[in-house]
């Protein structure tokens, strides 16, 4: 489909990724031949750092300010890494848009150490991410994981500082700040699995904008679309928060989708619930049918082996 050129404004937060981000979809719709300019925002989400996300409201937190902004006809659209937007948008709100997805993989930051296996025991490890710490207290027991928040540059400046031996961030943000050197291993995603969305990009926009969601039709991504739509659903299906230790990743070979999703438990108590399932896929509808499937069977083996899904309200929670 094609759209006259049109002025748009993108809405984005302040941090050097979001603004990248939004840089490299107003260089792609300029090329279409649109006008485009930025509104620089702060949301609640940049401003708390003290605590983990998943204390103080979660991802919402980022996309709020922005979609004020879209609400008041302020901007157009907003662009988001695809991981921080919550499962269900508000209404009248819709996601127009996923691109291309970048490297998902979670990378391995040290000044000292070239990979996990690498680290001396009891090294200290910092991320405030559930499903990082869950992944990592599988893989090294003995590890110390300290919280880490902030923006890319930030988390980067504590690492440097020594208040770590090693970070994990997600390769995607570093590859896009120029920031590949600081990586010394890319995880292998079978033992450091993804988050939902990660390294994707989505355009949130007012569901009622069908000239914005026309004009971005050029810009999706239908595989990537179709793996996310998958991940999301898994998300959506246990819980949908972001305080949760939940990986799950999505690869397509022809129409063919394997989903792979594990729950963890952050006190290490408990193994992980690890779940493989792949089906054909023709459409989003079907993507998120395969989603839920893995979801149900992670819930499943989760209450089998004795963990709790007490955050699920009896909503989702399904007849297991
Ligand atoms: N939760 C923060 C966040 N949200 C998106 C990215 C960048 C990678 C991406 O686009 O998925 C990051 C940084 C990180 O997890 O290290």
């Amino acid at each position: 489909m094609t759209s006259s050129p049109s002025l748009f404004t993108i809405a984005t937060r302040e941090s050097r990724l979001a603004m990248w981000q939004a840089e490299h979809v107003q260089s792609l719709l300029t090329d279409q031949g649109h006008s485009v300019q930025l509104l620089g925002m702060t949301t609640q989400g940049d401003q708390i750092l003290d605590r983990a996300l998943s204390q103080v409201g979660g991802k919402g937190l980022f996309v709020k300010e922005l979609e004020v902004a879209l609400e008041e006809g302020r901007a157009d659209l907003a662009v988001h890494s695809l991981k921080d937007v919550p499962m269900e948008l508000p209404a009248g709100f819709s996601l127009a848009c996923v691109m291309e997805r970048e490297d998902p993989r979670d990378a391995f930051v040290s000044n000292n150490y070239a990979d996990l296996a690498a680290l001396p025991q009891g090294a200290v490890v910092g991320t405030s991410s559930l499903r990082r710490v869950a992944l990592l207290r599988a893989l090294r027991p003995d590890l110390k994981i300290e919280p880490l928040r902030g923006n890319l540059d930030t988390r980067l400046r504590k690492l440097d500082e020594g208040l770590y031996d090693a970070i994990v961030l997600a390769a995607a943000g570093l590859k896009r700040l120029g920031l590949s050197a600081r990586i010394r291993t890319e995880f292998d995603p079978a033992v450091m699995l993804p988050a939902a969305g990660q390294g994707a990009l989505g355009i949130e926009v007012r569901s009622d904008r069908t000239d914005v969601i026309s004009a971005l039709s050029t810009l999706v991504h239908q595989q990537t679309w179709l793996a996310v739509a998958a991940e999301r659903a898994v998300s959506r299906a246990m819980g949908g928060s972001c305080s949760m230790p939940l990986a799950a990743y999505a690869t397509l070979a022809q129409d063919t989708l394997t989903i792979d999703a594990a729950w963890g438990d952050t006190e290490g108590r408990l193994p992980l619930v690890c779940v493989r399932l792949s089906g054909i896929v023709s459409d989003i509808e079907s993507a998120t049918d395969l989603g839920l499937q893995v979801a149900r069977e992670l819930r499943r083996q989760v209450l089998a082996q004795g963990g709790t899904l007490a955050h699920l309200s009896p909503t989702v929670t399904p007849t297991v």
